[in-house]
């Protein structure tokens, strides 16, 4: 590969299918005109429904499966059909963290994060400096000589971690790697590969059924559903006007938007003939996710406001707030129209009587 060690890859699907043959001889397409690149050093989240076709594309980009049409480069060169030395040389290029780590259990920790190194050649004092370096590097320093079964779930992903970066790949793929960790484990794993991608530079792909963790590590998306790319783009674009039915309703679970169920059951969509509420939903982006605007809306225009559910956060460094709230139906349209004239999203859901 030609490009410098210390900067990440770009990965490109080009066009790639992929049918699998299911019992009874029945062609199945896994994946289907799928395109899409990612750039070197990004961390790219691909997020879709069990079944989707997520491992199936991550295991593409080393190899591990192979397109039935289109073509899947690394640093500009074919994996897809590349054999022999050149597809070994790609693999080392490409590491990759699992759900359930995968890692030896008759090996310590260094042991484990050795055996790339073994298999790739590398001389025992090389090896020996390497694994000490990777060791520190993921926050082991003191369990090199204990073996996976003594250590806690987030300890098994920093060796899967530090195995995956000890030939010094341009790529890390990442499947479901915070999946079996509680949440607490899963920022501290999450916060590691970013350092591990500030620092380094390199690329990671990861799958997830998550948006949170797409909103805590991911600067882009994929959302992927029956093998179809159906959205992608900047994270915070994604999460602040998501296009697709699919993206809404992952993104349902994080933001804190989910209409309370007391809410819901009387939710209509023809407003009340007396009076009632109108339920909007206010999308806060930017610098404007901290204006007061709900306090102005009520203080300058005298309108009251009811407030439902909502969540304030932040996705990369940019703050973005996400609110219901309701409204009387007679002043509804006055208050939307100085919601958006000051910049803020609304979108109305419906009435209550
Ligand atoms: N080797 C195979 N033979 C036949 N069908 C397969 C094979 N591998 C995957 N599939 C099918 O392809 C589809 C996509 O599978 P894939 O594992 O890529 O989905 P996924 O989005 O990663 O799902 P999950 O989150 O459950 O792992 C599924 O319907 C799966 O059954």
């Amino acid at each position: 590969m030609t490009e410098n060690k210390t900067r990440g890859a770009s990965i490109a699907f080009d066009t790639v299918g992929k049918s699998f043959n299911k019992a009874g001889g029945v062609s199945f397409n896994a994946l289907d005109n799928v395109s899409l690149s990612v750039a070197p050093g990004s961390i790219t989240g691909i997020i879709g429904r069990s079944g989707a076709g997520k491992s199936t594309l991550l295991r593409m980009v080393n190899g591990l499966e192979r397109p039935t049409s289109g073509r899947v480069l690394v640093a500009g060169q074919e994996v897809s059909t590349a054999k022999g030395a050149q597809l070994r040389a790609i693999r080392r290029d490409v590491g990759m963290i699992f759900q359930h780590f995968n890692l030896l259990s008759t090996r310590t920790v260094a042991g484990n994060i050795a055996l790339p190194l073994e298999i790739a050649g590398v001389k025992a004092p090389q090896i020996k400096t390497r694994v000490a370096d990777l060791i520190d590097r993921v926050g082991l320093t003191d369990h090199a000589g204990r073996y996976p079964a003594e250590l806690s779930g987030g300890q098994k992903q920093r060796i899967g971690i530090a195995r995956a970066l000890a030939t010094e790949p341009k790529v890390l793929l990442s499947d479901e790697a915070t999946s079996a960790l509680d949440p607490e484990t899963t920022q501290t794993v999450l916060a590691l590969l970013k350092d591990i991608n500030r620092d380094l530079g390199l690329t990671i792909l990861l799958i997830t059924h998550e948006m949170a963790v797409v909103r805590d590590i991911a600067s882009h998306v994929a959302v992927i559903e029956a093998g179809r790319i159906v959205e992608h783009g900047a994270t915070y674009d994604i999460f602040t006007a998501p296009q697709h039915a699919t993206t809404r309703s992952f993104l349902s679970g994080v933001t804190g938007v989910t209409l309370p169920a007391f809410v819901r059951d009387r939710l209509v969509q023809n407003a009340p003939a007396h009076g009632g509420e109108e339920v909007v939903r206010v999308t806060f982006t930017g610098t404007h996710a901290t204006d007061p605007m709900l306090a102005r809306l009520t203080k300058d225009m005298g309108i009251p406001v009811n407030i439902l559910a909502g969540a304030i956060e932040e996705i990369g460094t940019h703050p973005y707030g996400n609110l219901l709230i309701s409204l009387p139906v007679l002043q509804a349209a006055q208050a939307r129209a100085f919601l958006e004239n000051h910049g803020l999203t609304t979108e109305m859901l419906g009435y209550v009587g």
